[in-house]
């Protein structure tokens, strides 16, 4: 069985060992209390709880999600022709990132912004969301759209490494949160990439006279990304991002 390499939320950090069976991870925890629908179970708690409480679940939740993310990854590659196992013990070894966020209600006439606009540092993120507030940036139009709450329906899409690896041909996904007025919202980001020690290149059969390496001015931006990515800060405009 694959095994996750982090589990996490955004803030703080502990970790545990698991025995017997089930994969060994780490879980960062979350300081705020939080409230979450897991399984079924609603819990209201501290998140130190909510982790220990809900630990089967969320570590089933991300070896399941691991296994979609896996799959999906293998048939983009197959998509851009490398073949479905391109790189493939890179990314069976890779890193998982479970990412918990718990944002207010929308007070009425605050426009605060939940999660800033920033890019994914993962190939793939899987995104599971209790209520609509996730926006993309529509590079056609370069404007924010928002992202339809489909009911059962994960969220996919793709980060900084798969722009990098498929040397341009997909583009990262520019996205940001913003605050339910109905509700307050939970999301879980799983977020899908190689180790935090391996190097992503573009993929020699991508680079040619025609489209050469995009390689270093994407590794740019993407430690930029990460700098600037606050939780409740203003939002950039998309037109700012330097693509
Ligand atoms: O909560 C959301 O809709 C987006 C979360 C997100 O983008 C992230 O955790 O990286
Ligand atoms: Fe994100």
């Amino acid at each position: 069985m694959p095994t996750p390499s982090v589990i996490g939320c955004n803030i703080g950090q502990k970790s545990h060992q698991s025995t017997g069976k089930r994969p060994s991870y780490k879980t960062l925890l979350q300081s705020r209390t939080t409230e979450i629908n897991l399984c079924g179970r609603k819990s209201r708690h501290n998140s130190f709880f909510l982790f220990t409480e809900s630990r089967d679940c969320m570590g089933n939740f991300a070896v399941e999600v691991r296994r979609v993310a896996l799959q999906l990854m293998g048939a983009i590659l197959e998509g851009l022709g490398l073949g479905k196992d391109y790189e493939h013990d890179k990314f069976e070894e890779g890193l998982q990132l479970l990412s918990v966020n718990r944002y207010p209600k929308e007070s009425e006439g605050d426009s605060t912004i939940g999660l800033a606009a920033h890019s994914d540092y993962g190939f793939l993120t899987i995104l599971l969301a209790s209520s609509q507030g996730l926006e993309v940036v529509d590079r056609n139009s370069d404007s924010w759209k928002v992202v339809p709450q489909l009911p059962h329906a994960l969220h996919v899409h793709v980060g900084d490494p798969m722009e990098v690896l498929s040397n341009g041909k997909i583009k990262t996904v520019v996205h940001r949160a913003v605050l339910n007025p109905k509700e307050a919202r939970v999301s879980i980001a799983s977020i899908h990439g190689f180790a935090l020690d391996e190097k992503v290149s573009s993929a020699k059969e991508l680079v040619n006279e025609q489209n050469p390496s995009k390689q270093s001015k994407d590794h740019a931006i993407h430690r930029n990304l990460i700098r600037s990515k606050p939780a409740m800060a203003t939002p950039p405009q998309p037109s700012m991002r330097a693509l």
